[in-house]
């Protein structure tokens, strides 16, 4: 039997390439791990070594009653972990485990199914789903035990029913309430996003919407479902790689059955999974845009012997022309900028370039290339 698993990142690929993937998946047997999924041995995470951590929590039910305390939390929060928990984020818990189970559901089909997709990320205009896993262009680490289904909705101002219905229905089993369920869950996670973005710019002493008006109108969304198949042999590699994530926030949600580990300090830390919240972390955008206050956390996944797991990423950032420069309201001379001017496209090029030529072959991180943006 082969194994769920395979190998890809990029959104744009050649049909060459694509045979690859369906050779190699045919080739990986569930009682083994490819030589090229292992990760170096002093790479691998030991279990014993990690404590669980439970993160600042961001409860937004106080946005009104409680808005100067929720502030201070999100600064203390971005500025130290980099990373959160939400609650009272406004989407039903109803809604998020139907978008979990339609999700899973995606994985479970045959690998036929699955590999139909696997071209689809060459969809212009930037809107359109692709199934992948990690990167096996980019020989910089060993493999994810991972794989992925993304869609691709564009701008938050730009969306309506119709980009909706038709990213949606590229997955062929995608059906009405499946759409509907993914047009609530956007407005969910937008309506969340944007009270953080609010809490965000009060954070920093800035004018309400100064983060969350980019964010939420022009910036961009793509939805991200991680799937970890259970591994016979978890210790010898790793759902994600240590990396930061090159775009502005995430709001993920995890199952029950955790994995995720982020940094602090050089040590790493498991993430418990807290049913009906939301993790959100900081990316690399807003660290830039926060002239370096809020951190973009390091993290990463462990995988398991005995049970899959599933993750969802709403994943938002700022696109093209949209400036990553922070304000000057941040700046003065206690306080010089610490990046270069430059707008989502300039940084998207750094990160690309530096993901393919990077020295240090086991992180994808803004740690690689934020020297080079140095102002
Ligand atoms: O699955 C997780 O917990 C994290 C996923 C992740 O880091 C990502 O999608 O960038
Ligand atoms: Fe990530």
């Amino acid at each position: 039997m082969t194994i769920k698993v395979l190998a890809f990142q990029k959104t744009e690929m050649s049909k060459e390439l694509g045979s690859v993937l369906t050779e190699k998946l045919r080739d990986l047997r569930i009682d083994g791990v490819p030589e090229d999924m292992k990760v170096p041995e002093e790479d691998r995470p030991v279990e014993a070594e990690f404590e669980s951590i439970d993160l600042p929590l961001i409860d937004l039910s106080l946005m009104n009653s409680d808005r100067a305390g929720l502030v201070k939390k999100f600064r203390e929060a971005a500025s130290t972990w980099g990373i959160f928990r939400v609650t009272n984020h406004g989407v039903p818990s109803g809604l998020m485990k139907e978008v979990q189970e339609e999700g899973l559901k995606f994985f479970l089909q045959s690998e036929e199914a699955k590999l139909k997709l696997l071209t689809r990320g060459k969809l212009g205009a930037g809107k359109g789903s692709y199934y992948t896993g990690n990167n096996i262009e980019e020989k910089r680490h060993s493999l994810h035990w991972a794989e992925s289904y993304v869609m691709w909705f564009g701008q938050w101002c730009a969306l309506d029913p119709t980009i909706i219905d038709r990213v949606t229905s590229e997955w062929k089993t995608a059906d009405d309430r499946f759409r509907t369920a993914m047009s609530e869950y956007l407005t969910g996670v937008r309506a969340a996003a944007k009270q953080l973005s609010q809490l965000a710019s009060e954070s920093l002493g800035l004018k309400t919407d100064f983060f969350s008006s980019p964010t939420v109108e022009t910036g961009n969304i793509v939805i991200r479902w991680n799937y970890y198949p259970a591994c016979p042999l978890p210790d010898d590699v790793l759902g994600a790689h240590s990396h930061t994530d090159p775009t502005l926030l995430t709001v993920l949600q995890q199952d029950k059955v955790g994995g995720l580990q982020v940094e602090r300090d050089g040590r790493w830390y498991n993430v418990k999974p807290v049913e009906d919240t939301f993790t959100v972390n900081i990316s690399d955008q807003f660290h830039i845009w926060s002239n370096g206050i809020f951190k973009s956390v390091l993290h990463r996944v462990l995988v398991n012997k005995e049970v899959p797991r599933l993750s969802i990423a709403s994943i938002l950032s700022l696109t093209g022309s949209q400036s990553l420069c922070p304000p000057s309201e941040l700046i003065d001379e206690n306080h010089p900028r610490v990046y270069k001017d430059m707008n989502a496209q300039e940084h998207s090029e750094v990160v690309i370039k530096s993901r393919s030529s990077g020295s240090d072959t086991k992180v994808f991180s803004g740690f690689n290339y934020f020297d080079t943006l140095k102002a």
